[in-house]
Order: structure tokens, then C-alpha cells, then sequence
């Protein structure tokens, strides 16, 4: 079957390539009707909801293979011992031999902190990593999808983001094992699928949060929410007028299912269009969540977009999604989640 692409310049793509056939070993007697599921990271935030969502229909059958960089066992605890769930330790830097049928691939450190903590690891992980989960897919014929970040466009000069636009990114910056790591991992993908027919399905994730992350993760949600809950000032970092769009995570996983199941290869940006200053983010975290407390401003990091949103006309159109929930709403279902694991009780 011949798959519609674009190459991100707004130009279609085509390919008449047969995806490969999977390999004997998915036909021979262990051969099940049900739909083997591989996500790579599956320990992590976004990825241990994607397994709750996956693991509700009783067709799927899901493998995690994570090395535990960021993620926890705890965020899988009510699947391990499941007919239905395996968890593995692997680092994707290493070849994977199993038999499946989709991939997601998540594996990747996703927070600012811990992807600059060893730049080389990370991308290694998004070069390495995503070869050998194409690799994968090719011998098994299983189609895979990437989760790629807003941050291929770099510092925007377009805004907001279409998939059409190419970027702004520093390639020698001190986020460019993460940025320039995911545009390679991008890169791999379209050609695999030009040149070896695999299915591939590529989403470009805006900022997303909800119960779950790291308390201590880095990133700004967790901290102003873990902030706010112990008593601490909030730390918006200079000038506080840069912006972000933030999606909850249920709509995040919502858009990731129809990206898999649908026949449009992407990229497709997958993000909540609401779009705030981190200032107005810090006032509304203070507002919800803990009146008393200072908003400080900090010094920032090197090269931090100054403004981001998605475009997310394509997602709408091919994948007739649109997330849900607005920050108002997301942010007490985040609240509620560190406070149970801060142990900090509400006040009455
Ligand atoms: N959360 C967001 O806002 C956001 C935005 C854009 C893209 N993404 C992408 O979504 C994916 C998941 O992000 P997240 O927010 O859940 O982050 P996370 O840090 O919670 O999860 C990443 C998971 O990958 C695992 N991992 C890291 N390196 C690995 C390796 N070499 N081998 C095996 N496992 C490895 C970690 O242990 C962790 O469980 C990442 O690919 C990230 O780039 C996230
Ligand atoms: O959505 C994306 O594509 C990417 O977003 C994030 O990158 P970033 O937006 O920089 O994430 P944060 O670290 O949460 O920072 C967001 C903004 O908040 C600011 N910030 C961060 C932390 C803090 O305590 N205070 C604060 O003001 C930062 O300066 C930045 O402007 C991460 O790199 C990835 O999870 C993801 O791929």
C-alpha cells in the first residue's frame, strides 16, 4: 500500500515500497491473535500512561523495555505480575530481539536536566536507540512510532508551529543531544521508510504534564506544583515572558493511539494550543494551589525558546483529535497525585 508523507517542507511523499513481511518466528506456534505491543520507555511519565491505555483492551499484549534512566517501576506497579505485561530492563543503545508487532518509542530522557546530564548518552540513545528499534521493526515488519519533541523547532521564528516548518535549532548547543538527537531519530525514520517500506508513524509532542512526572524532574510544571506544596518560591527563570503550550497527558495519549491506528505517517504535532508566559503560569499555580507563595526569578539556561505553540490543524484533520482538558482543569489532577507523594495534606 502506497503511504501518504510530507517531508515537512509541505511536499507529499510517496512510496510503493511493501513493509517487509513479519518474520516466520510471529507465525509459528506460539502465534497468538492478540496485538504485541512494544513501548520503549514504558517506565516513564507519558509512556506508563500509554501502557494504562494500552493494557484496557484485552487484544494487546504489552512488552516495556526501559533502562530506568527517569522512569520507575512504581509507575507500572499495577501491571507486573499481569498475563498481559512484561517488563524488561534494556538499554535501547543495545539490540532488542523479541517479536512484536508496534513499537512505540518513547525511550529517551525528556527533562532539560537529565538529558544534559550526559549529552553523549542521550544521544546515543536517540541515534543508536532509534536504529535499533528500526532494525526491529524491519525484522519483524511491525510499525513503529516516534515520539519526537516541539523542540525540533528549536528557538521558532514561526509562530505557531506548522509541521511544515524546518526550524531554528543550534546544532552545538547545550540541547542539541536532545533537539538535534530527536531530528536525527527523524531523519532515520524517513528513511527506513523510503528505503525499506517500514511503517512509521512520527509525533511531535508540545509540552506535556500530569500526574506522574518526576517530582524532581526539572521541568517547570513538576517543580512549580512540588514548589507551591512545600511551602518553597515559585522559580521562574529570566525574562519569565517566554511561552509554552500544555497539554495533559490523557489527551497526549488519546492523540499517540490515533497516530499508531491511523495511515498518516506524520510528523504531527500533538499539543494543548493554550499558550501561557511562565510568569502567568507561576501566578496560576499560585493562585490553585498555594496563595502564600513568593515567585522568584532565576537565571535561565542557554538557548531556551523563546516562544512555543502548536499548530495542530493536521492532528484535527487526519487524526480528528483535539485535546480536552485545559490547564485549569489538568492542574489539581496533578496536584492531587503530589500530594499524596510529598504526603503533604490539603489545608482546610
Ligand atoms: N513530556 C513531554 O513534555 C515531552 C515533550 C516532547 C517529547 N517527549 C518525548 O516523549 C518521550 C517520553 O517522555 P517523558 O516525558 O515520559 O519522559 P520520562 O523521562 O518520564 O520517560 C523517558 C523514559 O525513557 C527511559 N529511557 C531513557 N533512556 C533510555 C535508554 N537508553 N534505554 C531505555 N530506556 C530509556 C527512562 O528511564 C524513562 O522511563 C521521550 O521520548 C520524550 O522525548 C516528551
Ligand atoms: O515539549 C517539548 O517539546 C519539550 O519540552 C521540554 O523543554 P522545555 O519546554 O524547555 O521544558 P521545561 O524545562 O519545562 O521549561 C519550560 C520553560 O519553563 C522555564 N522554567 C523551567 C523550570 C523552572 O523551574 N522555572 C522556569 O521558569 C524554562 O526556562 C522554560 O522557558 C523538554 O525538553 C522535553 O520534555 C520536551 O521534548
Amino acid at each position: 500500500m502506497a503511504t501518504d508523507s510530507s517531508n515537512g517542507n509541505g511536499h507529499h511523499q510517496t512510496t510503493t515500497k511493501q513493509p517487509p513481511l513479519p518474520s516466520p518466528l510471529r507465525f509459528s506456534k506460539f502465534f497468538q491473535s492478540n496485538m504485541r505491543i512494544l513501548v520503549t520507555g514504558g517506565a516513564g511519565f507519558i509512556g506508563s500512561h500509554l501502557v494504562d491505555r494500552l493494557m484496557e483492551n484485552e487484544k494487546n499484549e504489552v512488552i516495556v523495555a526501559d533502562n530506568y534512566f527517569t522512569g520507575s517501576k512504581d509507575n507500572l506497579k499495577k501491571w507486573i505480575g499481569h498475563p498481559r505485561f512484561e517488563l524488561i530492563r534494556h538499554d535501547v543503545t543495545e539490540p532488542l530481539l523479541i517479536e512484536v508487532d508496534q513499537i512505540y518509542h518513547l525511550a529517551c530522557p525528556a527533562s532539560p536536566i537529565f538529558y544534559k546530564y550526559n549529552p553523549v548518552k542521550t544521544i546515543k540513545t536517540n541515534v543508536i536507540g532509534t536504529l535499533n528499534m528500526l532494525g526491529l521493526a524491519k525484522r519483524v515488519g511491525a510499525r513503529i512510532l516516534l515520539t519526537s519533541t516541539s523542540e525540533v523547532y528549536g528557538d521558532p521564528l514561526v509562530h505557531p508551529q506548522p509541521e511544515s516548518y524546518w526550524g531554528n535549532v543550534n546544532p552545538i548547543g547545550v540541547r542539541s543531544c536532545y533537539d538535534e538527537g530527536k531530528r536525527v531519530a527523524e531523519t532515520l525514520m524517513f528513511d527506513y521508510h523510503r528505503q525499506h517500506g517500514i511503517e512509521i508513524r512520527i509525533a511531535r509532542i508540545f509540552n506535556t504534564y500530569g500526574p506522574r512526572m518526576n517530582i524532581d524532574d526539572g521541568r517547570v510544571v513538576s517543580n512549580f506544583i512540588a514548589q507551591a506544596l512545600r511551602g518553597e518560591p515559585l522559580t521562574v527563570q529570566c525574562p519569565g515572558t517566554q511561552t509554552r503550550s500544555f497539554c495533559y497527558v490523557s489527551d497526549l495519549v488519546d492523540g499517540l493511539i490515533r497516530l499508531m491506528e491511523g495511515s498518516n505517517t506524520g510528523p504531527i504535532n500533538l499539543g494543548n494550543p493554550g499558550e501561557f508566559t511562565m510568569t502567568e503560569l507561576a501566578e496560576t499555580v499560585k493562585e490553585l494551589i498555594n496563595p502564600g507563595v513568593e515567585i522568584k526569578m532565576v537565571e535561565n539556561t542557554p538557548d531556551d525558546p523563546r516562544q512555543r505553540k502548536p499548530d495542530i490543524t493536521k492532528a484535527k484533520e487526519l487524526l480528528g483529535w483535539e485535546p480536552k482538558v485545559k490547564l485549569r482543569d489538568g492542574l489539581p489532577r496533578m496536584e492531587e497525585d503530589f500530594r499524596l507523594r510529598l504526603g503533604v495534606g490539603k489545608k482546610n
